[in-house]
């Protein structure tokens, strides 16, 4: 057996980073004694047998695999070297040849997980440089994957895409949740039994959607079937430019992806 995995996080205290480092220390990936994290202010409280660190080269020096998990607006202050070793990003808009030359490495991974990461249920689209490894994609696999589900795709453009798809696509179902929550309230529904039933709602579609093969198109043309109360509320909804207003906004989220990789 070789030596044990060692893997640094910069940004290992935000959000993601956090999620992502709790994911495989539990799904045994890295035990916490090979795990070093990086922060800028205050050093988190949270896997204290972790090596916490501010010094950015220091993690790098100590990790085989490195993952970059800062804000884009911080990206250019991370002045290290990874001096060839197998660099992965989850920052939105980054692109791989940018990583590569700022990062010293060939061996670089893009991925795209969403926020979902924090309760083992992300959905990850990923992209390596030509200079990855069988070894490296398999690695880059089992932590992708302690996070939830993940997809090797073909071209960065689709990571550009699914950035807006899926890595802002919690924030949409939280959205609807949050319009839903608002008119029930509105309409005198105490808060407490607002947000019980809404998250009910969307966890119980989770669910369905998931156990269903069907077409999500298929399950709204049944519900529409029944020219009941589902029929009503779909066809205003859709009146009042419901699936415009989705197209829009997954066309801006694109954009501003595209656009952070130009500004990075
Ligand atoms: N959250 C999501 O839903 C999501 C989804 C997909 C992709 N992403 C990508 O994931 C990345 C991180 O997002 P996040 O939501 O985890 O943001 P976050 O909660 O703000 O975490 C970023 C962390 O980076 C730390 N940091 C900044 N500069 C640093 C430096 N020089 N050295 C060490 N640590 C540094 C910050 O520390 P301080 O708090 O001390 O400033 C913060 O803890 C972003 O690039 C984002 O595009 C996020
Ligand atoms: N959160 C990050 C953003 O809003 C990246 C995808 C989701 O830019």
């Amino acid at each position: 057996m070789g030596e044990p995995l060692s893997i640094g996080i910069i940004g290992g205290g935000g959000w993601l980073g956090r999620a992502i480092a709790e994911a495989i220390v539990d799904a045994q990936i890295v035990a916490a004694e090979h795990l070093t994290l990086s922060y800028r202010s205050g050093q988190p409280g949270f896997l204290p047998n972790a090596t916490w660190t501010r010094d950015n080269q220091e993690l790098a020096d100590r990790s085989d695999v490195i993952i970059v998990s800062v804000r884009p607006q911080d990206w250019p202050a991370i002045d290290i070297s990874a001096d060839g070793k197998l660099a992965m990003s989850v920052m939105a808009g980054v692109p791989l040849d940018q990583l590569a030359r700022r990062l010293n490495t060939e061996r670089v991974v893009r991925t795209l997980p969403n926020a979902a990461a924090e309760v083992r249920n992300s959905y990850t689209p990923w992209i390596g440089s030509l200079g990855v490894t069988a070894d490296d994609r398999n690695v880059a696999c089992r932590i992708l994957e302690a996070c939830g589900a993940a997809d090797e795709v073909e071209s960065e453009a689709d990571i550009d895409y699914l950035t807006g798809l899926t890595g802002s696509g919690p924030a949409f179902p939280a959205l609807l949740a949050a319009a839903m929550m608002d008119d029930a309230i509105r309409r005198g529904i105490s808060p407490d039994i607002a947000r019980r039933s809404v998250s009910a709602v969307l966890i119980g579609t989770g669910k369905l959607l998931e156990a269903r093969s069907d077409n999500p198109k298929d399950i709204v043309r049944t519900f529409l079937d029944y020219r009941g109360t589902t029929a009503a509320a779909i066809e205003a909804m859709c009146a009042a430019g419901f699936e415009a207003a989705v197209a829009d906004g997954l066309a801006a989220a694109l954009q501003k992806s595209v656009s952070m990789g130009q500004a990075s």
